[in-house]
């Protein structure tokens, strides 16, 4: 993602303000200046006025009296007020006095008193005229509005100082932990709280709405997690048995409980091997029923089924758990696979097996009749170099053999006499 410019909010805020007080400066300090050019004129005028109103008596008496020297003295008087430049006097015997600065005509603002009789008969004596000074009331104007101008400068400065430090510390302060927290938050630390440094003092506001709304946000996040974890933990229990189930099915004959051929292929060879390597005896006994063909002819598929169920618990009763294992082969053929054992002892422990078959394998029909099974059993020992299907073939071959000696039999015989036979 590309950068983007940052700019604290605090800044942009006091940038905002900053134009607006820089606006209300203006708009104020030429408010001020107006009003006190207003007040300051007045004074102005109402000063020449009363200044000369103060001294046209006496002049008129000077004129009465023909005393150009107190006219003069008076003028002299008159000039000395800063807010007049220029006084001139033109007594009605045509007598013209002056003093001052001498201003040109056009640009100064002038300002005519008649001057009245002494003798009150409502006659004048003659006419003053004041140039007034109006550089000194534009000084004034300037310094009260470079005052005014300083006091608001300053007070909008201190106002920005202030608003600036207080934004920093209520609001910036408290929005970087904010950003930093969330900036730093990982999904396995969801639970760790929000907790802001917030300033002595400090009043509920939107950042704390905003810190709370935050926490309800976590909270709920971490909710939904530990519920989907239970949720993904609960279907991981379950896919695990299916699957258990699955591999117990995919190895395990559905009718009887016993290994089936696929688990016979897959765990053959390493069975083979492990002979091999630590030079242990390894035997294979291949049975099947006798004419079961005609029990399913005669008693129906049903008690065929059942007939091979209790077959197979006949035989599991002879093996030794956790080391022998029984495969249905396919129909009604099994092998027996006898890790650690010995032709004799094979032979032995498939005598016995025939022999439970015997004597215990008896099924009661539906009609109360009770059907005797046996079986023949062929058995072979692993000899060097052989395959696992060599030794399945082996034994495959004394099973056909005491098939066609009369069944109900293991093959080779407990003497081996017959083994030396086959293998003729
Ligand atoms: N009930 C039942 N019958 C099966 C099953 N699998 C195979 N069979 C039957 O088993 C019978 C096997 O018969 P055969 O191979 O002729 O063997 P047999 O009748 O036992 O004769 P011998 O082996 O020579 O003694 C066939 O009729 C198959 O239909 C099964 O799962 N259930």
């Amino acid at each position: 993602m590309k950068p983007r410019l940052f700019q604290p909010i605090a800044s942009q805020l006091v940038r905002s303000v900053f134009k607006w007080v820089i606006l209300c400066i203006f708009g104020f300090s030429s408010l001020q200046a107006w009003l006190n050019y207003s007040a300051i004129e007045r004074n102005f005028n109402m000063t020449i006025q009363d200044v000369a109103h103060t001294h046209l008596p006496l002049l008129a008496l000077a004129i009465w009296d023909i005393e150009p020297e107190t006219i003069r003295k008076q003028m002299a008087l008159l000039v000395q007020n800063p807010h007049i430049a220029h006084v001139q006097i033109r007594a009605s015997t045509g007598q013209q006095f002056a003093a001052g600065t001498v201003i040109p005509e056009t640009s100064s603002e002038r300002l005519l008193f008649s001057i009245p009789s002494p003798a009150g008969d409502g006659r004048q004596v003659g006419t003053m005229e004041l140039v007034i000074n109006r550089a000194e009331l534009r000084g004034e104007l300037i310094r009260s509005f470079l005052i005014v101008l300083i006091e608001v400068v300053l007070l909008a400065i201190f106002i920005l100082v202030a608003l600036i430090s207080i934004l920093r510390r209520e609001l910036e302060k408290p929005m970087r932990q904010l950003a930093d927290f969330v900036k730093n938050l990982q999904a396995n630390r969801l639970s760790t709280r929000l907790e802001l440094t917030m300033p002595p003092g400090h009043r509920y506001n939107e950042i704390d709405l905003v810190v709370d709304g935050f926490r309800i946000m976590q909270d709920s996040i971490q909710k939904h997690i530990d519920n989907q974890d239970a949720v993904v933990a609960d279907r991981t229990r379950r896919l695990e048995r299916a699957m258990a189930k699955l591999r117990q099915l995919s190895m395990t004959d559905g009718l009887t409980g016993c290994y089936n051929r696929m688990m016979l292929n897959e765990r053959m060879p390493g069975e083979m091997q492990r002979a091999v390597r630590y030079e242990r005896a390894l035997a294979l006994i291949f049975c099947d029923i006798d004419f079961f063909k005609s029990v399913n002819d005669l008693y129906g598929h049903t008690a065929g089924d059942q007939v091979l169920v209790a077959f197979a618990e006949c035989l599991q009763s002879e093996l030794r758990a956790d080391v022998d294992w029984l495969v249905r082969y396919g129909g009604e053929e099994f092998i027996v696979v006898l890790p650690e054992t010995s032709l004799t002892a094979a032979i032995e422990a498939a005598e016995r097996m025939r022999l439970q078959v015997e004597q215990h394998l008896k099924i009661q029909i539906a009609d109360g009749r009770v059907l005797n099974i046996t079986a023949s059993f062929g058995v072979a020992e692993k000899a060097q170099n052989d395959t696992p299907e060599m030794l399945i073939q082996r034994a495959d071959e004394w099973l056909y053999f005491a098939k066609h000696h009369g069944r109900n039999q293991v093959q080779p015989a407990a003497d081996h006499s017959a083994a030396t036979i086959i293998a003729s």
